[in-house]
């Protein structure tokens, strides 16, 4: 069976946690994401002890954001660890996008356009108007034009990012909540089914898995749910 597009954030407060979570969901998943809640305690070691003997492709989400030079150096000290997919802000501009695509290359460098968490209230008190899609969009564009591979938006952008940027790039979506579920300190959301459909190609999913009694069941749940939706998922994430 191949494993669901999902990269399951492992937001624990520990090493053995986030080991537990993460030898539970894999057989399910393709990916784990690493956050800044086990980088900033355990660095870089916490990479070993959740990819395990497993060889899930890991997700690293530190969310770089400085001037050009700083998140040059810092990519650089990251892409040793090998991690499929590193983070940084789309909004620190063209050239610190670039300068990290530059120093992690064996990477796939996801911007984050516009964070889930932020609705479009939120947005307007930070002086950006409008709906929150159109600052995605710019943000997509700006991105890519600097070389990311990959974007990360909500799910209720998704559509409109791959109509703007094409088939090419990755979309990866936080903010995905199965029907029903606790939204939780995220503003603009969907449900799986719809991320995937809407063209996402990798979600994002914490709590709704790792929250659950049995974090291994949650995941071959939503798993089952996305086959079931579009049986040709997965084939790339
Ligand atoms: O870059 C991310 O992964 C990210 C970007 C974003 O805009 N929103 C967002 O929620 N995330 C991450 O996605 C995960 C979502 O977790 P849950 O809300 O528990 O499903 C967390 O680890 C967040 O850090």
């Amino acid at each position: 069976m191949i494993p669901a597009p999902i990269a399951v954030a492992l937001d624990a407060p520990d090493l053995e946690t986030a080991a537990r979570w993460a030898s539970l969901v894999t057989p399910h998943v393709s990916t784990v994401k690493i956050g800044l809640e086990l980088y900033l305690r355990y660095g870089p070691d916490v990479i070993a002890s959740v990819r395990g003997a497993s060889g899930v492709q890991v997700f690293l989400d530190l969310k770089l954001h400085d001037i050009p030079n700083t998140v040059a150096g810092a990519a650089r000290s990251v892409a040793r660890l090998k991690p499929a997919i590193l983070t940084v802000h789309a909004a620190g501009g063209a050239a610190m996008v670039r300068a990290a695509v530059e120093a992690a290359p064996a990477a796939r460098i996801a911007a984050v356009t516009v964070l889930t968490s932020l609705s479009e209230a939120d947005l307007e008190r930070a002086g950006i108007s409008g709906p929150p899609d159109d600052a995605v969009r710019r943000l997509a564009v700006l991105a890519v034009g600097a070389g990311a591979q990959a974007l990360v938006c909500s799910p209720r952008e998704v559509a409109a990012v791959r109509a703007e940027v094409g088939p090419d790039i990755t979309l990866i979506t936080p903010g995905v909540r199965p029907a029903g579920a606790d939204t939780q300190d995220q503003a603009r959301v969907a449900t799986p089914e719809r991320a995937l459909a809407d063209g996402a190609d990798l979600l994002v999913i914490g709590r709704p898995i790792t929250g659950s009694a049995d974090p291994g069941a949650a995941a071959a749940g939503i798993a089952a749910a996305l086959r079931k939706a579009s049986p040709t998922a997965g084939r790339d994430m």
